[in-house]
């Protein structure tokens, strides 16, 4: 994992880019460090502007405004070839008609570097990767996850300022795709490479990055700590995008003397009460994490009160849904869950709930 207080590696700031004709700029204004030794992850929906980021970084697009620098160096005037930035693309790219080795051996070729050296490199990357002994083999001949692994070791073998992932895990089967998450993460901790990773995946960027930034419509709308973007997100899109399953967002409303979620009672704790009546009358928008709910005997202070829809056995425990009016929620339980129908309280077990303007979906902050 890189230091906290590591010297940036990789700045990018107020990055524009506009593909030109009518459509919107794919970038709007994006700034980002990456220190020197970190994972970050550009996790977003399909549109939001990474694999152009990642493209930019890589020189194969050039930014509309804005400025870049890799180890302190401008990259505007450095070409493609020169930046020293390894780059694993979601199809792995590799020639189908070379060996592993040539594969592997190619980007050493193109900077002039041959003889021993070239093949102690080669012997490295293979080795960094745990492909000795399939170096003879053509790319058909290996499984998916072991061409990823060529694709990455050919990224190593020059010795990357910068290592660039884009999907890396996407043509992997389920099961494959866990296992490699590991690998390259624990291949990241060992040799301490810089490394920027593209992925629409939340659950991916969560598990293997030391940041992650998140992306909408060309913005970074937060860029933090798993842990923080988790547990303090800074937007609705964001709560509802990290998490598994997500947050899902229910509107408080005012009903008379009490709060409803739903058409279904709700009892705030008095905190939230405050942040609500802060509103003006507003409905706020309350963000829930299964993981924070669990069921209560009766209805008290931050408390919802809805219907048993139905229940799924998870291994060890259930997951119940539960309907609020027309929204649903899941619910963990250890218990042998409630059946359909029954009426069920539910304790929102934080000290710090998520609450959204329904507008601006901007935080809505209560002491
Ligand atoms: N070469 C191009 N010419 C014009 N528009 C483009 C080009 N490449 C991307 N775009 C547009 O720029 C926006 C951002 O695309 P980009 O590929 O960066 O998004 P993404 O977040 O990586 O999406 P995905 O996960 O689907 O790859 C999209 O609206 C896309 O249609």
């Amino acid at each position: 994992m890189a230091e906290k207080h590591a010297p940036d590696h990789l700045v990018i700031q107020k990055v524009m880019k506009h593909y030109g004709g009518g459509g919107e700029p794919a970038l709007k204004s994006v700034s980002l460090n990456v220190r020197k030794g970190e994972f970050l992850a550009l996790l977003g929906p399909s549109g939001c502007g990474k694999t152009t980021l990642l493209k930019i970084i890589a020189g194969l697009e050039k930014a509309t405004e804005g400025e870049m620098a890799l180890a302190g160096e401008g990259l505007d005037a450095i070409p493609t070839y020169r930046r020293d930035i390894g780059i694993v693309f979601q199809s792995y790219a590799l020639f189908p008609h070379m060996t592993v080795d040539a594969n592997i051996r190619f980007g050493l070729d193109m900077r002039g570097i041959k003889g021993k050296e070239a093949d102690d490199r080669v012997e490295e990357a293979l080795d960094l990767v745990k492909l000795d002994g399939l170096s003879g083999r053509m790319p058909n001949a290996l499984s998916g996850g072991q061409q990823q692994r060529v694709a990455l070791a050919r990224a190593l073998v020059i010795r990357p300022k910068l290592l660039l992932l884009d999907e890396p895990l996407s043509n992997l089967d389920a099961v494959l795709r866990k296992s490699v998450r590991v690998d390259i993460r624990e291949l990241h901790e060992r040799i301490g490479l810089t490394t920027v990773m593209v992925t629409h995946d939340q659950e991916e960027a969560m598990s293997m990055a030391d940041r992650v930034a998140v992306m909408a419509n060309g913005y970074v709308l937060q860029h933090d700590t798993p842990e923080t973007i988790y547990e303090h997100p800074a937007s609705a899109f964001v709560a509802t995008f990290v998490g598994s399953p997500p947050a899902i967002l229910l509107p408080v409303e005012k009903t008379g003397e009490g709060y409803g979620i739903g058409g279904t009672a709700f009892t705030p704790s008095r905190s939230l009460a405050a942040a609500i009546a802060m509103q003006n009358g507003k409905p706020v928008l309350l963000g829930l994490r299964s993981d924070r709910l669990s069921f209560a005997d009766e209805a008290g202070p931050l408390t919802i009160t809805g219907e048993v829809h139905s229940s799924e056995y998870i291994g060890g425990s259930w997951l119940v849904h539960v309907a609020l009016g027309e929204h649903r929620i899941a619910v963990p339980t250890r218990e042998r869950p409630p059946q359909f129908g029954e009426v069920a309280h539910i304790r929102i077990d934080e000290a710090e709930p998520l609450l959204f303007d329904p507008d601006t979906g901007a935080r809505v902050a209560h002491s």
